[in-house]
This record gives structure tokens, sequence and C-alpha cells, in this order.
């Protein structure tokens, strides 16, 4: 079976690659997932065909949950669609489930950048299980601490909270405790923002299904429309994250455009004892 590897800074995905349907399970996707039995990455991209919307593709965690949407996955995916001379420098659109996204592949692959469509603040859309319309500033207590969780959809539940100083600490400490939250019946990824300026922002992410990672492109957007809907930064947004900068655009009417770097890795070929 085989995979072509690649990361946006720092989030490394397996594209599948083979031409027989993916024929892997939940314990399968874990395994080929782990870092020291398996081939290694923070999820699996399946393309699933063409249709008239575009390039469909389905999304694994490294839990071997599906996702909704990965924005890191949609420039890596676009990259390797690029790398195949399947698309070229135009526009194209990547439909997953949470419906199309138009891509676009420039500096000879070196850099994607995605309109993700809106970001949704309704309640029910996310979901976050509120009896308000919204759920923005809502106080949670964690361990002592009072978290103001701000809940918000990229296609996939997301969880802005606002520090003073944000850390990979504070990221591994609460990320799986709002995760698993139950105000969030579908998990959520979970993101600590620390606001450096109206254009800047620092942030650390728990990913749902993953785990602390050093990137992720849903969740820039994520803590990028939370960002400007209260105020915090304008529309043009860096996103200073461990393992790197995204930019982020964010429209008057919360549409996300994300733009940043992808690197090819290498191919590989998955032995079957692996999975014995
Ligand atoms: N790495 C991703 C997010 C992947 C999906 C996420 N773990 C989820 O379950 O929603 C990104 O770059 O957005």
């Amino acid at each position: 079976m085989r995979f072509h590897k690649y990361h946006a800074l720092g989030n490394d995905y397996l594209v599948y690659t083979d031409t027989t349907p993916f024929p892997f399970d939940e314990a399968a996707v874990v395994r080929i997932c782990d870092r020291h039995r398996g081939l290694g990455s923070d999820g699996i991209l399946v393309p699933d065909g063409q249709s008239e919307d575009g390039f469909r593709l389905r999304i694994l965690n490294p839990d071997g949950s599906p996702a909704e949407r990965s924005g890191n996955g949609l420039r890596i995916f676009s990259r390797y669609l690029w790398d195949q001379g399947l698309v070229g420098d135009a526009p194209f659109r990547i439909v997953t489930v949470a419906g199309p996204v138009l891509s676009q592949v420039f500096d000879q692959g070196r850099e994607v950048e995605v309109d993700m469509g809106h970001a949704e603040f309704a309640s029910t859309r996310i979901p976050v299980q509120v009896a308000t319309p919204e759920a923005l500033d809502l106080p949670v207590e964690l361990e002592g601490r009072t978290l103001r969780l701000n809940a918000v959809s990229m296609g996939n539940p997301h969880c802005v909270v606002f520090v003073e100083h944000s850390s990979a600490e504070l990221a591994k400490t609460f990320g799986p405790l709002l995760e698993r939250h139950s105000l969030f019946p579908n998990r959520s990824n979970v993101q600590f923002v620390e606001v450096l300026g109206r254009n800047d922002l620092r942030v650390e992410i728990w990913e749902r299904g993953a785990g602390y990672t050093l990137a992720s492109g849903t969740s820039s957007c994520a803590a990028a429309a939370v960002a400007k809907r209260k105020g915090y930064c304008n529309g043009d947004v860096n996103v200073h994250l461990a393992g790197g900068r995204l930019r982020i655009r964010v429209d008057d009417d919360f549409r996300v455009h994300m733009r940043g770097a992808v690197q090819r890795i290498g191919e590989m070929s998955l032995h079957a004892e692996c999975l014995l």
C-alpha cells in the first residue's frame, strides 16, 4: 500500500495513493499513524474520486476518527494534486464532508491558498450544547481555573480560549479536557490564543483525535475569526504556531482565507506485517 508524505508547518499527513479502495479500519489507521510502530503522521488523506463539484477527499485523524475538514490537510492534498499534474496554477475545488473549498497552488507548489468558506458561530452548527444562539465568552471551570470558551465551526468544531500567555503546556493540560467536554457532543479542537497585536496571534493547539500538534489550518482560521469577531484583530492576521506562520484573512462576512507553506517529504510503502 503506497502513501505520499507531506507536512504543512510540521502538521504531517499521509496521502493514500494506492489504486485499490482504502482498505483500513480504525485500528489500522491508528497503527499506520503511530510514530514508533507505523509510518507516523497527524492523519491520513484519502482521495475519493472526482465529482463535478471537485476532487473529493476523506480526512482521518490518527485516532481513526473522521474529520469534516483540515486546513493543512487541504493544502497538502492541493500540493499532491499539483505534484501529480492533476491541477495546475489555476484555482480548483476540493470537496470534503463539510462541503467544497476553493484552492490554488503558488510558488512551484511551495505555497497554497484555500478559501475555507465561512466561520459559523451558531451553537447548533458547531455543535455546542448551550441554550444560547452562540457560545462566546462562556465561562467554564476546569482544574480550579475559569476559562472563557468561544465556540466556532470551520466545518469542524473549535473551542477558542484567549489567554495572556499561550503555551504548549496550557494546550496539553486543558486541551484533552475541553476536547471531550460535555458541551461538545462531537468533541472539539482547542486553541489557546495570545493576542500579540492587531495583526498577530500566537496560537497553541490541541487537535481533536490527534492531540498536541505543531500547526493546524482550521484552528488558525477559527482563532482569527473569533479574534476579529471580538474586535481584537483586523481581518489580516499572521497566526504564529509552534511549527511556523500561517496567513489568515477574515472578510467582513467571516469568510476565511488561509495561505501557507507545504513541503513534500517522500513516498512510503506499508508492509502488511505492520498491521499484524
Ligand atoms: N490538522 C488539521 C485539523 C484536522 C482535523 C481535526 N483534528 C478535527 O478532527 O477536526 C488542520 O490543519 O486543520
